[in-house]
């Protein structure tokens, strides 16, 4: 069985940003350009991607990841690459990313077929970000451009296991927000090779979403998490997202209790690492 060569990459937390009761984010720190602001009239989303990549490439961002249009959606592969191509075009600099997701895009273009050929259209192209159950598609990326430096970052914390071992070079996900720790404990056991080790932690980590999903989990269920776990308060979603209920931060707080991914004495004493 041939396991990835490369050392790993590592987890990042997907961004939830912290708002403030009305709206306003905590943690912005500039005003948003008037060009890059939604604007009247008929530009296009990819009008505004564009400004987005170049402002991105202006603050000193060290790449840029673009997801699939949603409201027109691109029927096929050429299309979506010719609409990937100008926002890549936009930032000649920066490392480009295509984010799979397309369970929230509605776009469900074979991530296998769009790295068919990328470099030659989008020669900044990176890596993929693979937000899908479909080990099948994951898996055919990796094999078929393992001549490529590619990053293949999974975004599905539930299965992260089964695409360390199909060639998955990191991770993106919402749940590493507060099983951060838990997660880094199943990444060195697979580097170890240590599987049974890897496996128990990864049957630990679905345990948690297993019973958040079927209680109906989202982004405003992630911060209410987030929220219990750092202490920090993340405030309300975003419209139209409702904020999540007190039964499920309960139900959810009492979960991570029994399988020990809290530990509220660390808490008190001000350490925010959640999980032991
Ligand atoms: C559909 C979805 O939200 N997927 C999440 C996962 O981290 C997901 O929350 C987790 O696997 C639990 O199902 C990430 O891949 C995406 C994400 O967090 C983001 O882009 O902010």
């Amino acid at each position: 069985m041939a396991f990835p060569k490369k050392k790993l990459q590592g987890l990042v937390a997907a961004t939830i940003t912290p708002m403030t009761e009305n709206g306003e984010w905590h943690n912005r720190r500039r005003p948003v350009p008037e060009r890059l602001r939604a604007s009247p009239g008929c530009r296009g989303v990819g009008d505004k991607r564009e400004g987005q990549a170049q402002h991105a490439a202006e603050i000193g961002a060290d790449g840029i990841a673009v997801i699939a249009p949603f409201f027109l959606k691109p029927w096929t592969k050429d299309i979506l690459i010719n609409f990937l191509k100008e926002v890549a075009a936009a930032a000649p600099a920066l490392p480009f990313y295509y984010y799979h997701i397309p369970a929230l895009t509605g776009v469900k273009i074979r991530a296998e077929e769009l790295l068919d050929g990328i470099l030659d259209k989008i020669p900044t192209f990176q890596g993929l970000k693979f937000s899908d159950t479909d080990l099948l598609d994951f898996g055919q990326c990796v094999d078929q451009n393992r001549q490529q430096q590619f990053a293949f970052l999974f975004g599905v914390d539930e299965q992260l296991l089964s695409a360390l071992v199909m060639g998955a070079t990191g991770a993106v996900g919402s749940t590493y927000n507060y099983l951060g720790k838990k997660t880094n404990q199943m990444l060195e056991a697979f580097e170890q090779k240590d599987f049974s080790l890897a496996l128990n932690y990864q049957f630990c980590i679905q345990r948690f979403i297993n019973f958040v999903v079927k209680l109906g989990f989202g982004v405003s269920q992630t911060k209410a998490i987030m929220t219990l776990v750092s202490g920090i308060p993340m405030g309300p979603p975003r419209l139209p997202l409702q904020k999540a209920s007190r039964e499920f931060t309960d139900s959810a707080e009492a979960k991570l209790k029994s399988l020990d991914f809290l530990s509220f004495t660390d808490l008190k004493d001000g350490n925010l690492e959640a999980g032991s």
